[in-house]
């Protein structure tokens, strides 16, 4: 068939139990154009993607390559015509490695032409051009999260894919990942590859997309040149009305320290110091953000003060108590709440039902058993206006949560963290992947815990949620407190190269 130069989807249509995910979608991408496909959570990018790669059928609808009806029955049939995509939730297969992961979706005539070592060269080679430095030899379960998308990444290239979709490629990556990955994209559309951009972060919209098609309810309901519009634009039309995030108000006082943490340090997976004495403390009533590229000790801090992580040194008080290396259950007990950085496999049990997943830490106490009996009736009930509080989009309570969409698992993980009403709350990137509409309400309801006196460590390396919700800012650098300042004179520079370890007036 030759070069991707025009991919058009028809009056695509795709239904699964109870929802509507797409209603006759029309959507058009040429090569050498970004194409962001916007949406809410739930509004149905994914699903169309998916169906573009083959891994779903749709009930309706055609897609056409070059102006020629195409018939993609497989994620095999899509690379063989061209197409890669690099999934919000990686299908990389973790125990295998590199190479392994490639070659899984390659059509060897037979086994004996199966040569892995000829699969490695070419990984090598494509890892040079494209700048990436990836070993193939390495397992996926030893490579971060950045590393594993550009194994996607390859493993499309290596298909000489020539349109490739990107959902949501930059929620998880750290700055200078999100800057590299822009560049690389830069320098392959020049050459002519087609993409379709999928993306929560409207200014990441605003620099790479030519054009814009934006979902909602499963429907195509707005659509524009990228230079035509601006994020306010696109956040109404995806949310169906006007969208403004909240800031938190500037507080004179404050309870009492209700966490503190004390020289404490603790190793990483690969026994490198994570943590080299961290001293902080959260008060009754504040929001504490921690900015820092990621990598630099949030994920162990986060996880020492919920039990997670083992410190050899140091005491961690919650409530006057040292729960330092205690079990999660008694953490949990003492009072506090997490949202993991990891939603889909530490924030819940993917084949859980929503509703267990939504009481999955009290489902044994009052309100939800009475004398070690489940009160199905209160359950669903609890479980059926949580849904409509928080607005999580799912068919019904009973669908498994791996069956929702990213930023609706997410929301379940939410709801479940701030309806226990913690006495303090550690959330982790809470907005990953969230739409905007839902980022508004997260932030209203985390603004809204703080004036209910609960204490929050907000981690996440967006400034501008740190700014806007923070009392207090700690940078942490490579395991250490570089500094911590007052939020609401925060400034965005400064803050930057304190995240780089620049601290001022240090030479
Ligand atoms: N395998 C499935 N089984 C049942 N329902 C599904 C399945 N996949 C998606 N859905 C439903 O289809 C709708 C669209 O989901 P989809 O994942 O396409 O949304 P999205 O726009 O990609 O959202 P997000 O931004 O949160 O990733 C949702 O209501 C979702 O629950």
């Amino acid at each position: 068939m030759g070069k991707i130069q025009s991919m058009e989807m028809v009056d695509i249509t795709k239904t699964f139990p109870g929802v509507i995910a797409n209603k006759d979608v029309n959507l058009k991408v040429e090569s050498g154009e970004v194409l962001a496909l916007l949406g809410e959570n739930g509004a149905g990018k994914t699903t169309l993607m998916n169906i573009l790669y083959g891994l779903y059928k749709p009930n309706g609808g055609r897609v056409l390559i070059n102006g020629q009806e195409v018939n993609i029955d497989s994620p095999q049939k899509a690379l063989e015509l061209g197409i890669g995509m690099v999934h919000q939730h990686f299908m990389l297969v973790p125990s295998l490695t590199v190479t392994e992961n490639v070659a899984l979706g390659i059509k060897f005539k037979s086994k004996f032409s199966m040569n892995l070592d000829r699969v490695a060269e070419r990984i090598k080679e494509l890892s040079e051009l494209h700048k990436m430095n990836i070993n193939p030899d390495l397992l996926i379960s030893d490579l971060s999260v950045g590393e594993r998308q550009k194994v996607e990444i390859i493993k499309a290239l290596y298909h000489e894919a020539n349109l490739l979709v990107l959902d949501e490629p930059t929620a998880a990556l750290t700055p200078q990942e999100t800057d590299q990955l822009i560049e690389w994209l830069r320098s392959v559309i020049a050459e002519g590859m087609g993409v379709i951009f999928i993306s929560h972060k409207l200014n990441e919209v605003m620099e790479v997309s030519d054009r814009v098609e934006v979902l909602r309810d499963g429907e195509n309901v707005f659509s524009t040149k990228t230079s035509e519009t601006n994020i306010d634009e696109l956040a109404r039309n995806m949310a169906g009305r006007d969208v403004k995030l909240p800031t938190a108000d500037r507080k004179t006082e404050y309870g009492e320290e209700i966490v503190q943490l004390e020289n404490v340090w603790a190793k990483n997976a690969r026994g490198i110091d994570a943590l080299r004495g961290i001293n902080l403390n959260i008060r009754k009533g504040e929001i504490l953000g921690i900015a820092g590229v990621s990598g630099n000790g949030q994920k162990e801090l986060a996880e020492a003060i919920a039990g997670l992580q083992k410190i050899y040194k140091g005491e961690i008080r919650f409530k006057g108590e040292n729960i330092a290396n205690k079990s999660v259950q008694q953490i949990i007990d003492k009072g506090m709440g997490f949202v993991p950085e990891d939603r889909l496999h530490m924030g819940t049990i993917p084949g859980f039902k929503v509703k267990e997943n939504m009481i999955l830490k009290d489902y044994l106490r009052d309100p939800f058993s009475k004398i070690f009996l489940l009160d199905r009736t209160y359950i669903n009930d609890y479980c059926k206006s949580t849904v409509d509080e928080y607005d999580v989009k799912c068919p019904n309570i009973n669908t498994p949560t791996h069956a929702l969409s990213g930023g609706n698992i997410q929301k379940v993980i939410l709801s479940r963290e701030l309806k226990r009403k913690p006495d303090a709350l550690i959330a982790s990137y809470p907005i990953r992947g969230v739409d905007i509409a839902s980022v508004q309400y997260i932030h209203e309801k985390l603004l809204e815990a703080r004036d209910d006196d609960m204490a929050i460590l907000l981690i996440t390396e967006e400034l501008d949620e740190l700014i806007n919700l923070s009392d207090r800012i700690a940078v942490i650098y490579e395991g250490q407190i570089l500094d911590i300042i007052d939020a609401r004179a925060a400034d965005k520079s400064k803050l930057g190269l304190l995240m780089a370890g620049v601290k001022e007036g240090a030479s």
